[in-house]
């Protein structure tokens, strides 16, 4: 079977369908590599019904109302409140406002989160093997994360050991999981973009440009929750497979 580098691969399950994007040719560059991929995805998510081009300003971006069902939603707030503990960061920030949110990582085996993940893969078509383990987030009144970029910065000095485990962060899909009474938006500064979270909608945006590059007008932040309480989870997807071994990575 003839299949274009990011072209998707159809597969028959036990009982169902199940496609996924193929992993493009090794032997094209990371950066083209990337691209391929974020084609095929793309593809792929615009062929979906009820799904919203929000993509601004150099900024692709879609919002999938309704992706969740409210027992999704209600489970998954349960495990984050039973696991979370400050929220961390990869690299040290002079700042110690940056992330003030309390987070955990879901068990990929635990059966809300199972649901999940089969949601989230149906939707983007991505190897699972590229996904980071889900991680859920809680914002009290106060609580945000400022500004910043999901990609890893490659002059840092953590990025030795992200490209070897699994490399860039591509694509982000975070999901809503309750509808703060106030704040608690998710905006895109420089792409001019403003999310008002709503429960059970689904937000995904592309980290890299068209060329694959890690694109600066990505740069996001979760607002001060005003009133009212913010849970989120958050998935980020990688270049090439991610080693579970390797332990979990914050932002
Ligand atoms: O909570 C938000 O709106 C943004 C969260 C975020 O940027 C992240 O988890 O990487
Ligand atoms: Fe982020």
């Amino acid at each position: 079977m003839a299949v274009e580098p990011g072209g998707i691969v159809t597969s028959r399950g036990a009982g169902f369908v199940t496609s996924r994007i193929k992993a493009p040719p090794r032997q094209l560059s990371p950066a083209a590599r990337r691209a391929a991929m974020s084609k095929a995805i793309r593809a792929r998510l615009l062929m979906r019904k009820n799904i919203k081009n929000a993509s601004r300003n150099g900024l692709e971006a879609y919002v999938v109302p309704n992706f969740l069902t409210l027992q999704d939603c209600e489970d998954l707030i349960r495990l984050i409140d039973a696991g979370r503990e400050p929220s961390g960061l990869l690299a040290a920030h002079a700042d110690p406002d940056f992330r003030t949110s309390e987070s955990c990582n879901l068990h990929p085996l635990d059966e809300p989160v199972k649901r999940v993940e089969a949601r989230l893969a149906e939707l983007m078509g991505i190897p699972p093997a590229f996904g980071e383990t889900i991680q859920g987030q809680r914002y009290a009144v106060g609580q945000q994360f400022k500004p910043h970029h999901d990609y890893f910065h490659t002059d840092q000095p953590y990025w030795a050991e992200q490209e070897r485990n699994g490399g860039q962060r591509t694509w982000t899909a975070m999901a809503f999981l309750n509808t703060p009474e106030k704040g608690g938006h998710t905006k895109f500064p420089d792409a001019k973009l403003e999310i008002v979270p709503a429960v059970r909608g689904l937000l995904v945006w592309n980290n890299v440009d068209d060329k694959g590059e890690p694109n600066p007008q990505s740069l996001h932040q979760g607002l001060p929750v005003e009133a009212g309480t913010k849970y989120v989870i958050t998935k980020w997807f990688r270049e090439r497979p991610w080693a579970v071994g390797s332990g979990p990575v914050e932002y």
